[in-house]
């Protein structure tokens, strides 16, 4: 069980408050004006990951409370009862095991009195048979001939996680095989994603945790429908379906054989599933191999995470100066921006990996919290984002931390983009931490041949104030393991901050709401009767609708 424990009535909470006075302040650039050291104390190496935390508003005093924080509130117990099998998510009554998906080592993991290694293994395995021989051309449509298109159809974890990998690691993807996603419930998803292909050489994985999600359901119904039209027996469904899924009278029920269902566990959340079953579209896509070393990746990085002392401890750093923001400065938000093409969906990714999670109001005590909990994440992949919403970073009045991503070996070496991409990412944190000051902006004007008037006017518009935090990661080039240890960092950031925020970050009951009022509408709309049952403008945008259609 986590502890419970009001962050902000804590002993380093107060002391953090007091440091915030002094700290609120502080110039970045004074700071590492005084310490020509700051670079080196503020960053550290994970394999081939450098993670540079200096531009942040921080001192080694800052850390240091912070760390103090991470040890009241619990962060290294938490951290070992996750490893262990306990069952954190409490409110769900289960264990959070992902860790357990990509343990490489294989030293037993308990759930129940039961090591859940040797299932773990078993579908590693046959993800593996599965995957080489659908890439290999091995697995036949009811035609006789090779797959040439696999369709994901799922959502949230259930898509979003073979997504964002399978764009990530693109440049690892197989020649003779495409890989499409379908999420939405509007049938424009399906009719597009499918528009093009062959239903002889197309393969479904209907993914879903629950194998009751609506979305999900009705884009696999819709597939199986299209699949039919052309197929026309029922028997030939076999060779085209698979099912990811807890759910094995779901899948039979849906008319998938169970022998094509491919296990996972309640203990797996469905935003840190692309470890389990629900990877078989990455797993065959860039091949079986990759797959293992992405989980390689994260394996690492678990183990750095649960063997390191806090001081020293990636996720649980950036957790650190999560908090000093969110908290203390009052940020809102935090960038993600990676200056890589290929992970244009990692920020949407760790929206719902974060936001899900950590976007809680009521405390493990179940009683409100009356601090602040998950940031809003959101960013796109630089220099896309700087043409965009960089001005606001610059110069808006909100504080933004980012953390920008960049590979130093880019996939594809053509003429000079990478070192111009890379320039970018350079200039970026530098400005963002250096701003330009007032004599700066005249010192341009002097040269730039102005009447004094005008210089007046436009000075306070070139100014920057700087000072805006980042933290920089480089990898050496964007490899499956690199990629798991990456995702597997801020898995556990997130998890650092919701044990910091006393909060449960396992469950999402906060999607609940929606879905069912959804349930209750949708039968309202098959008829053209006046709606009255809801409030004036839900009825008038509801009845509005039935006249327009
Ligand atoms: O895999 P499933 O069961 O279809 O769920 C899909 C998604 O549904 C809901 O939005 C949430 O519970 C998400 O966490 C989940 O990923």
């Amino acid at each position: 069980m986590l502890k419970t424990q009001n962050p902000t009535k804590t002993a380093a909470w107060a002391d953090l408050d007091a440091h915030f006075q002094d700290m609120k302040s502080a110039q970045m650039k004074d700071l590492f004006a005084k310490d020509p050291e700051r670079f080196k104390k503020f960053s550290t190496k994970f394999e081939d990951i450098l993670l540079d935390y200096s531009k942040n508003i921080i001192t080694e005093d800052t850390l240091a409370k912070l760390t103090q924080l991470a040890k009241e509130t619990g962060v290294e117990d938490a951290i070992q009862s996750m490893f262990a099998g306990e069952k954190i998510n409490q409110t769900e009554g289960r264990s959070v095991l992902h860790i357990a998906l990509r343990n490489q080592s294989n030293t037993p993991i308990m759930v129940d009195g039961a090591d859940v290694m040797p299932a773990v293994n078993e579908v590693l395995a046959k993800v593996e048979t599965f995957s080489n021989r659908v890439s290999s051309g091995a697995w036949k449509g009811y035609t006789g001939k090779s797959i040439t298109d696999i369709v994901n159809i799922g959502i949230g974890g259930s898509d979003l996680g073979p997504l964002m990998v399978t764009e990530a690691l693109k440049a690892y993807k197989k020649d003779n095989l495409n890989v499409h996603f379908i999420s939405n419930v509007d049938g424009t998803h399906v009719a597009e994603v499918l528009k093009p292909l062959n239903p002889e050489t197309t393969l479904f994985l209907v993914a879903s945790k629950t194998f009751t999600t609506q979305e999900t359901m009705t884009n696999a119904n819709s597939a199986k429908d299209w699949f039919l039209k052309v197929a026309q027996e029922e028997g030939h469904v076999a060779k085209h379906f698979v099912a990811l899924s807890t759910n094995a009278k779901g899948v039979a029920a849906f008319g998938i054989d169970t022998d094509n269902m491919f296990e996972f566990w309640d203990w797996v959340g469905g935003r840190y599933s692309l470890w389990s079953a629900i990877g078989l579209s990455i797993a065959c896509a860039i091949g079986y191999d990759n797959y293992k070393a992405l989980l390689e990746g994260a394996h690492a990085m678990d183990q750095h995470f649960a063997t390191t002392d806090l001081e020293n401890n990636i996720p649980v750093i950036l957790a650190l100066i999560g908090i000093w923001y969110n908290n203390f400065f009052g940020a809102e938000s935090e960038a993600i921006l990676p200056y890589d093409q290929y992970m244009h969906r990692f920020a949407a990714y760790f929206q719902q990996g974060n936001m899900e999670s950590n976007g809680k109001c009521v405390d493990r005590a179940g009683k409100p919290v009356d601090y602040q909990t998950g940031p809003i994440i959101w960013g796109e992949p630089g220099t896309n984002g700087q043409h965009a919403f960089y001005q606001l970073i610059h110069q808006g009045t909100k504080m933004i931390p980012c953390d920008f991503i960049a590979p130093a070996i880019s996939h594809n070496q053509i003429s000079d983009h990478h070192p111009k991409l890379l320039a970018n990412f350079f200039a970026q944190t530098e400005a963002l931490m250096t701003g330009k000051t007032e004599e700066q902006v005249r010192a341009e004007f002097a040269t730039a041949g102005k009447s004094a008037e005008e210089v007046e006017d436009l000075v306070p518009f070139k100014i920057f104030e700087g000072n805006r935090p980042t933290n920089s990661i480089l990898a050496k080039q964007i490899t499956p393991r690199t990629l798991g240890a990456l995702i597997a960092m801020y898995e556990h950031k997130i998890f650092v901050q919701g044990v910091i925020w006393n909060i449960f970050s396992f469950d999402q009951w906060g999607v609940e709401l929606g879905k069912q009022l959804a349930n209750q509408i949708l039968p309202e709309l098959n008829n053209d009767e006046e709606v009255a049952s809801h409030d004036s403008s839900t009825n008038g945008l509801i009845n509005a609708y039935k006249a327009m259609r």
